[in-house]
């Protein structure tokens, strides 16, 4: 564990879950000038044990408690994206700044109402955990894509694989809690506005749980024309797998293969395939976290804010609506606060 220094930025995690405890364990061990503030889970016995993991910190339960009892300088807020925004209102209303777990909300109205809760306050309080905008492939990626290096990007395609899906997941959550990645990604990359989103389901998988249509294909749009496609697949057994192939007018490339060294030895050649998130997205989250920290102590953000939070919400709620009818929707953006300009 780094050493806890009295100076060290206080930090509460909300939310002590599958994210949760791994934020927790990062600014334990891994962040430099941070350190665990609060833990706070509905579940006690959770947060004790996660707070136990870094040393023992104080467990609330609940954000009000927490900012009552005057324990933390920010937040990492990392419960079901259906609980951030009455959170976020409370923390924004204490000035608090938080790094928000993806989804910022899960569908558009609501990401509305913490932008403008955000505007009212007057200053960005708020990052949204977007981490694969961290991860050195993406980072090289959109460099090729600014650079023109080999000629405009045409298309994007992205697979997106989870081994097995948490529980209780439903087809919006793919939209909402997975896709969002993508829909994100595809701003990055391009720095375009989508203008439209179909989601297709083909043959579903005999392994997807109940009432669960695995997996599905979206393709997007961008407001130039590019076109960008996501194979969605929570249940795919296989393990963790993030890949980007982008094809331009000179050159194709690929990204987020593996994350571990390529073996050839005994006839056989290949790599390791993740087992989750967690170490497919390490460095990515540490950068994130540490990046975050440094901004939050300038009184700044230096990542996703909450209105590329909003544009990913917009995207999603185009994805849930075009699930539900088969058809191409339009993604309909309100005007972007000069707070995010
Ligand atoms: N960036 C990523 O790659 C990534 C990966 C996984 C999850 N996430 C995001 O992190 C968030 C959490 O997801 P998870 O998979 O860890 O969920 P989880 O269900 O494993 O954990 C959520 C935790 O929140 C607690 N909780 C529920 N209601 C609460 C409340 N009102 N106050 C305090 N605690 C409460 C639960 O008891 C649980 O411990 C979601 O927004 C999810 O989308 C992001
Ligand atoms: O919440 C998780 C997380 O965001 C992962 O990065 C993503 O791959 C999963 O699909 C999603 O369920």
């Amino acid at each position: 564990m780094t050493a806890g220094h009295s100076r060290d930025m206080r930090v509460g995690i909300v939310g002590a879950g599958r994210m949760g405890a791994d934020h927790i364990r990062r600014i334990g061990h891994d962040i430099l000038r941070a350190r665990v503030g609060a833990v706070v889970d509905v579940d006690r016995e959770r947060a004790e044990a996660a707070a136990a993991d870094v040393g023992g910190a104080p467990v609330f339960g609940s954000v009000t408690e927490m900012l009552e009892a005057q324990a933390v300088d920010a937040v990492i807020l990392a419960t079901p994206g259906f609980l951030h925004e009455e959170d976020l209102g409370r923390l924004l209303a204490a000035g608090v700044p938080t790094l928000c777990e993806k989804p910022l909300t899960p569908d558009a109205e609501s990401a509305l109402r913490v932008v403008q809760a955000e505007v009212a306050v007057g200053r960005q309080l708020i990052q949204v955990g977007f981490m694969r905008r961290f991860d050195t492939g993406y980072q090289q990626l959109r460099q090729l894509i600014t650079s023109g290096e080999h000629g405009r990007l045409l298309m994007l395609h992205h697979q997106h694989r989870n081994p097995v899906p948490p529980p209780g997941f439903t087809d919006e959550m793919i939209i909402q809690d997975s896709v969002v990645h993508e829909f994100d990604a595809i701003r990055y990359f391009t720095g375009e506005e989508t203008v439209d989103v179909d989601v297709r389901m083909g043959l579903p998988s005999s392994r997807a749980v109940e009432g669960l249509h695995d997996p599905q294909l979206v393709t997007v749009q961008t407001s130039s024309g590019i076109l960008a496609t996501v194979e969605i697949f929570v249940s795919a057994q296989l393990g963790y797998q993030v890949h980007t192939q982008a094809s331009f007018e000179a050159a194709s490339v690929r990204i987020g293969e593996s994350s571990t060294l390529q073996l050839t030895a005994g006839g056989r050649a290949g790599s390791a395939v993740d087992e989750s998130f967690v170490p497919r997205f390490r460095e990515a989250y540490d950068r994130e976290v540490q990046r975050w920290v440094d901004a939050a102590r300038r009184g700044e953000i230096d990542g996703p804010s909450a209105w590329d939070g909003y544009a990913a919400a917009a995207c999603c709620e185009a994805g849930v609506e075009s699930q539900r009818t088969g058809a191409r929707v339009t993604v309909e953006l309100a005007e972007t606060p000069g707070l995010y300009t």
